[in-house]
């Protein structure tokens, strides 16, 4: 029996357990049985273009944003149109058939938007070229599930399941949980807050499933079953997401007004340029890039050559941005900003860890190599 049809098989027995106390234990086995195969689906062969390897595309500039949805809601629309980059558009399903870069510049950034092909249900267990798309995905640090908004609610979570097959969580957190493996001592499991979702006795039976008997498990959050798996099986991508609804331009007010308070969800029409610009924004805003200016001791900032940066990051990661010595030769860096210094408008004395935010102007006084 292949891989497939055993998945198939626990997915059916799965659906006739009835889920109760008495079958939880049960469950959380087929659970993790599921999860295995699943993942056994995706590890590449040694073949090169086998399953679970995405599109040949380099990815480039600061980020990477890549377009999922089905067949004609306007993907290719959307990337002629934000980008410099033309893809072909039809009104027939399956107009791309490839993998198709183009970059949105905005704030100083490159961000680099992969226009792919539409999927189709069960793309994640290898239909069409589906496996290819979400094998792609998984590459991106933001993915737009684009939807048309003509069309019925169900489209979307069909996508969210093909993704989640694939091993991608979209807008969750990695779950709080330390795992650590270790050679002889037993299992030892503490959790720091009540479990309401999962219990003991169900991971320690996940824990025996996948021949776990000596490890260190300290849960600090209240996790479900899936998570735990998720934590054991450790090679899920936490990614963010925006739901696009495009085609605003064929349906009501009323609906339009429904999807756009939605978390998580920008409504647009391509062809009638709608709301083209603030979903570029979001995107920004998404992917948590922060542009920083530079500037010469003595002169004013540069502001038509800002740094992009990830949120998170500090004037080391700045210095190497400019370049390479920097770091190594650095004495202290000077920061100017209404938002990340405590002093402004006067100037900031920091070290290499500091984080920078948005809009900060550093000083390339300290920049420049003595
Ligand atoms: N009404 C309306 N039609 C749109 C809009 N954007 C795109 N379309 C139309 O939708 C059809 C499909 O557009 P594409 O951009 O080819 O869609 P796609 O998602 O790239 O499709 P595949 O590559 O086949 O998966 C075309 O006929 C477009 O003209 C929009 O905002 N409103
Ligand atoms: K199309
Ligand atoms: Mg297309």
């Amino acid at each position: 029996m292949g891989v497939v049809e055993k998945i198939k098989e626990i997915e059916e027995e799965m659906a006739r357990t009835q889920k109760n106390k008495a079958t939880e234990y049960h469950l959380g086995l087929l659970k993790a049985k599921l999860a295995r195969y699943r993942a056994q689906l995706l590890e590449p062969t040694s073949k090169s273009g086998g399953p679970g390897t995405g599109f040949d595309v380099q990815k480039s500039g600061d980020a990477r944003v890549a377009l999922i949805g089905f067949p004609s809601v306007g993907k290719s629309t959307l990337l002629s149109k934000v980008t410099h980059t033309a893809s072909e558009t039809a009104a027939y399903e399956f107009t791309t058939l490839t993998a198709i870069p183009g970059v949105i510049e905005y704030k100083g950034a490159r961000i680099q938007l992969l226009d792919l092909p539409g999927i189709v249900e069960g793309a994640s267990q290898g239909r069409g070229r589906g496996r290819q798309v979400v094998s792609t995905a998984k590459t991106a640090d933001l993915i737009l599930i684009m939807l048309d908004a003509t069309k019925s609610e169900e489209q979307r979570r069909l996508l969210e399941i093909e993704l989640d097959a694939v091993g991608i969580r979209l807008n969750k957190k990695k779950p709080d949980v330390v795992f650590k493996r270790k050679t002889t001592g037993g299992i030892t499991l503490t959790a720091t807050v009540k479990l309401t979702k999962t219990d003991e006795k169900t991971i320690r039976t996940i824990l025996a499933g996948y021949k776990l008997h000596n490890c260190d498990v300290m849960i600090r959050e209240d996790i479900t079953t899936d998570e735990f798996i998720d934590v054991l099986i450790g090679t899920r991508k936490y990614i963010p997401c925006l739901y696009v609804y495009n085609k605003i331009d064929a349906i009501g007010l009323e609906t339009m007004d429904r999807l756009a308070h939605d978390d998580h969800t920008v409504v647009i029409s391509c062809e009638m340029d709608l709301n083209l610009k603030y979903l570029i924004d979001r995107i920004w805003d998404d992917l948590g890039l922060v542009k920083v200016y530079t500037k010469k001791r003595g002169a004013p900032p540069d502001l038509f050559d800002p740094i992009c940066m990830r949120k998170g990051s500090t004037i080391e990661d700045v210095c190497n941005g400019v370049h390479r010595s920097l770091a190594t030769n650095f004495r202290y860096a000077l920061v100017w900003s209404g938002k990340s210094s405590k002093f402004a408008p006067y100037a900031q004395k920091v070290g290499l860890t500091h984080l920078v935010q948005d809009e900060d102007v550093v000083s390339s006084a300290c920049l420049t190599h003595t």
